[in-house]
């Protein structure tokens, strides 16, 4: 679904969300939560554990529906799953059980794409991401790196307007992290989605973000968002090492780190009691 250009891609208003305990109380997870992001924006969110990050991207996928307040995608209310949505999480979503070609080609196959036509389209996609020649492999004989490619692909080739991606590369070595950091950005230039990126790693949302929101601990709002005006294309890996980058992430810690401080003494506050 194309996003009308005067419209933003994604906006949360005064959204909250309430959980159900497992004893029958209620749990505020997000509050009051405003969250625009424009087509082709580039938008990570940073905040203490447990703050509602995840949830916040179940509420745009339509996985969820808030308690209160309204989400939009392509300025169309989010009502079940959104189409146009695509995702990238921690954990692989890939078929274990399909060969990495199979499992590119899923989404068009799905959409009703002929086997050769998705399998075209799925080629073309592995040699973006650099995984050409490993069309016949099954996923557990690729490395996580190669793995995160795949579900790159898997996710770029239904051409997204939105991509959620969460904590993507957590579970990867810091080397191969940061090189996939340099490779989202330039499949992320191919396409162009907006993209609500929800990372813990502050200098992994400068390097890659157009603007870091900052949510408060739990229940989460919107603490502030600050604009990361560094040049386009960018080089993630070297990126971090210029005076800017240095300046803008002081910035936002000192924003951060007082929410990360609260989260922890509640945690200890747990513990303790
Ligand atoms: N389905 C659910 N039922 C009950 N509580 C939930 C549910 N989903 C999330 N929560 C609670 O809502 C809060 C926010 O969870 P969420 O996973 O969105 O946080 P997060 O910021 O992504 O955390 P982390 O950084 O640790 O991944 C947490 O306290 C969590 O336990």
């Amino acid at each position: 679904m194309a996003a009308p250009t005067d419209q933003p891609a994604i906006e949360l208003v005064n959204v909250t969300k309430r959980f159900t305990t497992p004893s029958g109380g209620l749990y505020t997870a997000i509050e009051d939560l405003d969250l625009t992001v424009a087509p082709g924006e580039f938008c990570a969110v940073v905040g203490p554990t447990g703050c509602g990050k995840s949830t916040t991207l179940t509420l745009v996928s339509g996985l969820e529906r808030p308690s209160r307040g309204v989400a939009r995608v392509g300025g169309h209310e989010v009502d079940g799953i959104t189409p146009g949505v695509g995702f990238v999480f921690q954990t692989d979503a890939v078929f274990p059980w399909k060969s990495v070609l199979d499992n590119v080609a899923a989404g068009p196959r799905f959409r009703g794409d002929s086997k050769a036509s998705a399998n075209k389209n799925a080629r073309d996609w592995l040699r973006r991401v650099g995984l050409s020649g490993f069309e016949d492999r099954f996923p557990h004989q690729l490395s996580g790196g190669m793995r995160k490619r795949v579900a790159l692909a898997q996710s770029l080739i239904n051409q997204p307007s939105v991509l959620l991606m969460d904590e993507p590369f957590s579970a990867l070595d810091v080397q191969t992290r940061s090189i996939m950091s340099d490779e989202l950005l330039s499949l992320w230039e191919l396409t162009r989605p907006a993209v609500i990126f929800v990372t813990h790693d502050l200098e992994e949302a400068i390097a890659l973000a157009d603007k870091v929101v900052v949510l408060t601990a739990g229940p989460g709002r919107v603490k502030a968002v600050f604009d990361v005006d560094l040049p386009r294309p960018r080089r993630a890996q070297e990126i971090r090492f210029t005076e800017e980058f240095v300046s803008i992430y002081s910035k936002i810690w000192e924003a951060l780190r007082a929410e990360v401080e609260t989260a922890y003494a509640r945690t200890t506050a747990e513990v303790a009691s």
